[in-house]
């Protein structure tokens, strides 16, 4: 049997079709999550996929923060379920406080979409063991509220424990603090990046890049071998 990995759908998400399709690609079952939802339905591990989560009315990820299907994920996350955050995921996860910081409009005031070269710095966590320490990849960043803020003293501890887990390479696309593109816990199985591996893992769709699946087949590894 294999690992059941949710994947939450809330009103204005995008991208959960696609995680659900890049989740089975890797060989494991996609479980939907519905938001008002507090039952997780027995999965393994759950990701919280990219959008305009409730219109990201307030501020995004303001508003999921308080959902019924949060509750749950918030509790199970603190005791050790992996959980991957993906752009509107990630700002979510920062508004939750399981990851630290902020995410504020791109420096530019501009919506970004572009595919973006990123370097893998922590192969440690739940979601990035199948990538080499170091490794470059490359996946499409589509978002307006990409900046990744915090104070300096916690941006300070990331860097020293190795808690950051991307950073964009060539080209800084929204300002974040020391290029900055993904982050996890202290734990290393709650991760949240902008750009999107879930449109990274055909070859046949969008620009043919499969460097998303290794955040897949980490979870698989994992899951399987627990
Ligand atoms: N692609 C996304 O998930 C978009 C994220 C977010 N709502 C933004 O524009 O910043």
């Amino acid at each position: 049997m294999t690992a059941r990995v949710g994947v939450v759908t809330f009103p204005g998400t995008l991208d959960d079709r696609d995680t659900q399709r890049a989740v089975r690609i890797a060989g494991l079952e996609a479980v939907p999550l519905w938001h008002r939802d507090k039952d997780l339905h027995q999965v393994d591990a759950v990701v919280l996929p990219g959008g305009f989560s409730y219109g990201d009315y307030l501020r995004a990820g303001a508003i999921s923060r308080f959902s019924p299907v949060m509750e749950s994920i918030i509790e199970q996350a603190k005791a050790g379920m992996p959980v991957l955050g993906i752009c509107n995921g990630f700002q979510v996860l920062t508004e939750t406080h399981l990851l630290p910081g902020a995410m504020l409009r791109n420096n530019h005031l501009h919506f970004v979409c572009r595919d973006q070269k990123l370097r893998v710095e922590n192969v440690n966590t739940a979601w990035t063991t199948d990538f080499a320490a170091g490794q470059e990849i490359q996946i499409p960043l589509k978002n307006i509220d990409g900046q990744f803020v915090a104070d300096a003293r916690t941006v300070d501890e990331l860097e020293a424990e190795g808690r950051v887990v991307f950073r964009y390479l060539d080209v800084n696309p929204n300002g974040s603090l020391r290029d900055i593109a993904g982050i996890t816990n202290a734990a290393g199985n709650v991760v949240g990046l902008m750009p999107h591996p879930e449109h990274a893992v055909d070859p046949q769709v969008g620009t043919g890049g499969t460097d998303g699946l290794g955040f897949f087949t980490s979870i698989l590894k994992k899951l399987v071998s627990a």
